[in-house]
């Protein structure tokens, strides 16, 4: 029986891994693919943002994958292996936080995983317009020094002159990789499936001790804040508090994402924001039978939770409505 092919996608928070993912999925092949989504909150998004397909979604959250999920991600593998559902292919999005070692070590010291799976590729997302910040990440070096193929994300954010000195960064940090410019992770599919480019010889240039156990340690100043309310929000009012507060702590505020419900509006409302940059959109409808519930996370460094949960809470409407 032959192995089934695994991708690793990942980058650093808000890099651009499930519009990616999205691509993947919605490209309109017929083979069937397990995905696992590995996000760091509590509260999942990504789920919600993934695309509706055929293929079998996993999700794996409130944790790291490559330290408090991972044996998750091992077991989750394990009972897609013994569902007995078509699978062809694998793809396992990591969080923005996961140093891809751990992730890798499973792969070749996992009895059933080693034996059934093959990693075809370590597919690394790249934020052309935040990277050089994001780089005093341990996690975000990792990402690159083990990567297959790059992709270098975002490209309409940045000039020629600036894509140039990324490049050249990354080729110092990761000579062996290829690099590809994309806007929206529209890569050729063919660029980055089924490639064979994962050398296990590669990873050990790397990483000499990569197949000892060890445990990731992350940055303890770096935490979440996962809020959850059933009360309509005021758009213009949750509009100036978040303009306000990338203003104030947008360098600390890695990620921010959320699925809203504003009041008065048929649809969610999905916003995104990386650092300074902030981005909404309309969503699916509220069907009548689903709660309408707001979903927001926060990623940062020394975040102020108390300060984000009062600023969320001033921009409920019904507060609005009894100010007017
Ligand atoms: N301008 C611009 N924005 C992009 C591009 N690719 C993705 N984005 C936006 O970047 C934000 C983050 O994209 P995601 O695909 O959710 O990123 P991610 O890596 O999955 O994020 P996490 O899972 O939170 O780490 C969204 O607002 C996207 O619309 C791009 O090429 N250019």
């Amino acid at each position: 029986m032959s192995k089934l092919k695994t991708t690793i996608l990942t980058g650093f928070l808000g890099a651009g891994k499930t519009t990616l993912l999205n691509r993947i999925l919605s490209s309109g092949s017929s083979e069937h693919i397990a995905v696992i989504v590995n996000e760091y909150g509590e509260v999942g998004i990504d789920g919600q943002l993934v695309v509706q397909t055929k293929d079998e979604i996993v999700e794996l959250n409130n944790g790291c994958i490559c330290c408090t999920v991972r044996d998750d991600l091992i077991a989750a593998i394990r009972s897609l292996l013994a569902s007995g559902r078509p699978i062809d292919r694998f793809i396992i999005e990591t969080s923005g936080l996961a140093d891809p070692a751990p992730v890798i070590q499973s792969f070749i010291l996992d009895e059933v995983l080693s034996a059934r799976l093959e990693l075809d590729a370590i597919v690394t997302v790249v934020d052309a317009r935040h990277i050089s910040r994001q780089l005093s990440q341990e996690e975000a070096v990792e990402q690159i020094s083990f990567a297959d193929v790059l992709l270098l994300n975002k490209i309409d954010l940045e000039d020629e002159y600036r894509l140039i000195e990324i490049e050249r960064d990354l080729t110092k940090r990761n000579p062996l990789a290829r690099i590809i410019r994309t806007s929206s992770c529209d890569v050729e599919l063919a660029d980055i499936l089924g490639i064979g480019a994962f050398d296990l010889k590669n990873i050990l240039a790397i990483d000499p001790n990569i197949l000892d156990e060890h445990d990731h340690e992350h940055d303890q100043t770096i935490g979440c804040v996962a809020i959850r309310d059933y009360e309509a929000l005021d758009p213009a009012a949750l509009n100036g508090w978040l303009t306000r507060l990338v203003q104030e702590i947008g360098t600390d505020l890695f990620r921010m994402k959320g699925v809203l419900n504003f009041a008065g509006e048929a649809r969610r409302y999905v916003l995104h924001g990386v650092h300074m940059t902030l981005e909404g959109r309309p969503g699916k409808i509220w069907q009548p039978s689903e709660a309408r519930l707001s979903e927001m996370v926060f990623i940062g460094r020394n975040l102020d939770e108390g300060g984000l949960r009062e600023g969320f809470r001033s921009c409920l409407a019904k507060r609005h409505a009894l100010a007017s």
